[in-house]
């Protein structure tokens, strides 16, 4: 009995440690599976993803232009409306291009990610990273040697900036201060060119709108952040020779667009047969917009990229004064938001329900007319596209790539 249960003793106390260690296993790969998926930040998940097997050899061969006189351009927000065809637009002509966008979710991320796959195959390789992330553009600038930066990343919207304002602080101010900090530091820096906006003009009535009109009344947070980045470009131009070309584009539109603008979601809205609002002014006043087609809007870029002189300073000392720019990129003839959506009306052969609202206070402005004659005279800029051409290649893209067909 004695020896029987000595044996048993043993056995069982074997048993216990057996399954002791195996649960002790199974709670350490469950730790494991644990902080590498619930606990990583999204950024060192999106680090991780970065830094994987052959990701700065995908970097290196992106930013290698084809022909020697071609630039090397980082372009932030690569992935959005106006990135990715200004990536596209620089790659067909044969510069190198490396992409950087935070794919953040403010509007439909598969369309992000449809654009990244487009660009993809053309070459062009979108770092999944975000302009606050100084040690990542750390990094992209020590493998490459940029020469331009177009800067396109930014939280857009005007109505948006009053739900969520701090997304407004993080990318228009302090991602661009970040991006600036690394740009100057850089041997040798590189020329940007950026984002800037129409509604800088905020409530300016003095039209069409010059570059040297009034821009200290803005009516949103988002104007007030790209007025400010505005300033923030003269003190970094100022200290650190760097050279940068402020763009103020005027609500742009087309192909590939941003699903948050008023041409795409009335498109959405009449198709769906719901209700769309339409602004209008009080006291006969007209909401209108200069409505300018993205075409148009790569040659801008494409223009002031091409124009942009060299920063004359390197690893934060400058040497001697440098180009600080400011353009207005429209298309010089606003349009009623009303006939917008009688163009769409037409295009789309259905009859939209409109409601006609009485302008809320959310930001938006009354009217933006563009006075280009400075972008014409330095950079060649001469819009082509009319509102009613440009809306038509704009509704032949959104019917196919929803899969819809117009109704008749
Ligand atoms: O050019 C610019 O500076 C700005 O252009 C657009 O801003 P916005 O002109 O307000 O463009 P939409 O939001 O598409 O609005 C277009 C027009 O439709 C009107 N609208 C908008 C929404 C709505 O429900 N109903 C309506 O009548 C607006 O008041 C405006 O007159 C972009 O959203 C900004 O990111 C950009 O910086």
């Amino acid at each position: 009995m004695t020896r029987f249960s000595s044996a048993n003793r043993f056995r069982f106390q074997f048993s216990i440690s057996k399954y002791a260690f195996w649960w002790c296993l199974f709670f350490i790969v469950l730790l494991c599976f644990v902080s590498n998926h619930l606990l990583l930040s999204d950024n060192d998940r999106r680090l991780l993803r970065n830094r994987g097997k052959g990701w700065e050899q995908r970097v290196l061969s992106s930013a290698s232009p084809r022909s020697s006189t071609g630039s090397t351009v980082l372009v932030t927000g690569a992935a959005g409306f106006i990135g990715s065809h200004v990536s596209a637009a620089l790659r067909n002509r044969g510069d190198g291009v490396v992409g950087l966008d935070n794919f953040n979710n403010y509007y439909d991320v598969s369309l992000k990610h449809d654009r990244r796959a487009m660009l993809e195959s053309s070459g062009v390789f979108i770092v999944d990273g975000d302009i606050n992330d100084q040690v990542l553009l750390k990094k992209l600038f020590s493998i490459v040697q940029f020469t331009h930066v177009m800067h396109l990343a930014a939280q857009a919207g005007v109505r948006y900036a009053m739900k969520n304002p701090a997304s407004y602080i993080d990318s228009n101010l302090s991602g661009f201060v970040n991006l600036l900090e690394v740009c100057k530091e850089a041997k040798p820096q590189p020329a940007i060119i950026w984002a800037s906006s129409s509604s800088v003009y905020g409530l300016n009535s003095k039209v069409p709108f010059s570059e040297t009109d009034r821009t200290d009344q803005p009516a949103s947070l988002y104007a007030a952040t790209k007025k400010a980045g505005e300033e923030i470009a003269h003190s970094y131009n100022h200290i650190y020779g760097l050279s940068i070309t402020g763009l103020r584009f005027f609500t742009v539109y087309g192909p590939w667009g941003r699903p948050d603008m008023a041409y795409f979601f009335f498109t959405k809205d009449i198709l769906q047969g719901n209700s769309i609002r339409i602004f209008e002014g009080g006291k006969g006043g007209v909401v209108a917009r200069d409505f300018t087609y993205i075409d148009d809007i790569v040659k801008g870029c494409l223009a002031a990229l091409d124009t942009a002189e060299k920063s004359t300073g390197s690893g934060g000392k400058k040497m001697r004064p440098a180009q600080l720019r400011v353009y207005n990129l429209g298309n010089t003839s606003p349009v009623e938001v009303g006939s917008l959506v009688s163009i769409l009306e037409r295009l789309l052969k259905v009859k939209a329900r409109r409601v006609a609202t009485p302008m809320p206070r959310n930001g938006d402005v009354m009217y933006t007319h563009a006075n280009i004659s400075l972008a014409e005279k330095e950079l060649g800029y001469k819009p082509t596209t009319d509102l009613r051409s440009g809306l038509e290649k704009f509704v032949k893209w959104y019917l196919t790539y929803y899969n819809q067909s117009t109704v008749n």
